[in-house]
């Protein structure tokens, strides 16, 4: 499989490519809505992460996404300062709820069929998450956007993310971020990284390899969910890697060897 996931040609319509899995969880980084601002929402990024999200659909694939609040608001900022670091998080939550009702907004404006399901309870902004509420929205086919992540502090939107696609049984977990995969070594601040084309979740723990908290990748693993880490800025990026093309990182213990990926 050597880094990509791949897709199956349809018998007898070779423009077809069946994805390799039917329903997904999208984990969205909050820095990367911001775009060039440096705060807040830039709406033509969150329109563009709705249009792959909608691509994605048009494959068939179910799509739960769950998106950060790093543009808005992150817990550790309150904290670091000597602030409340409980209040800092329920912050940090909101923000995530901001950014849902966003993406929300861009996906039905391009006719894609979506809800919000919120960890933290506000029923006039939207629903709240129950397991069951998500897996019957899946299973017509909407997008199930997972606001206010884990509705816990001291956890991030990574674990929420590996949380419901735990709850909803999704078959992979994608980290759309802002490197294009896992690397030997933080990419931005090491010019020498190599990115990695597989490697298993035990790996990325035990080398410290920082691209998603520790938590996060356990819990996949003890669900046995493949962790797919891409470029949320590549366009096109989501659906080109469901395709079995695309540039990513697999994260997964099923591969046996380990390989080290040229970048
Ligand atoms: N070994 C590594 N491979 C790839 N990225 C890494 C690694 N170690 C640290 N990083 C950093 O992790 C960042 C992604 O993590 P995070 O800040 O949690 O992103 P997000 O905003 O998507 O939640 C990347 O921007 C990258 O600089
Ligand atoms: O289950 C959760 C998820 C998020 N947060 C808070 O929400 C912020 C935004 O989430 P995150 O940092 O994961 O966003 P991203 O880095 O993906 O933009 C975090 O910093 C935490 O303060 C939290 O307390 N519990």
């Amino acid at each position: 499989m050597r880094g990509r996931v791949p897709g199956r040609t349809v018998n007898g319509d070779e423009g077809r490519v069946e994805p390799r899995f039917r329903r997904v969880v999208l984990k969205a980084s909050g820095e990367a809505l911001m775009g060039e601002q440096g705060f807040g929402i830039d709406v033509s990024v969150v329109d563009r992460i709705a249009r792959d999200i909608a691509d994605a659909r048009s494959l068939g694939v179910e799509v739960g996404v769950v998106i950060g609040g790093g543009n808005i608001f992150r817990g550790v900022a309150v904290a670091s300062k000597g602030g409340d670091r409980v209040t800092g998080d329920h912050m940090g939550m909101l923000a995530t709820v901001i950014n849902s009702l966003a993406l929300r907004t861009s996906l039905v404006k391009i006719g894609v069929e979506a809800v919000v399901l919120s960890a933290i309870a506000m029923p006039e902004l939207c629903e709240s998450f129950s397991q069951r509420q998500a897996t019957s929205y899946m299973n017509q086919g909407k997008v199930v956007i997972f606001a206010g992540g884990t509705g816990n502090p001291f956890f991030t939107t990574d674990s929420a993310a590996a949380l419901r696609a735990a709850e909803i049984g999704a078959e992979a977990l994608f980290k759309g971020t802002q490197v294009d995969g896992v690397y030997t070594a933080d990419p931005k601040k090491d010019p020498q990284a190599t990115r990695y084309e597989r490697i298993s979740h035990e790996r990325v723990m035990r080398d410290g390899l920082s691209i998603m908290d520790t938590a996060a990748i356990a819990l996949a693993r003890e669900n046995n969910i493949p962790i797919i880490v891409f470029s949320i800025h590549e366009e096109g990026g989501f659906g080109a890697i469901l395709r079995g093309a695309g540039h990513c990182t697999v994260v997964d213990d099923d591969l046996a060897d380990l390989q080290k990926a040229k970048a």
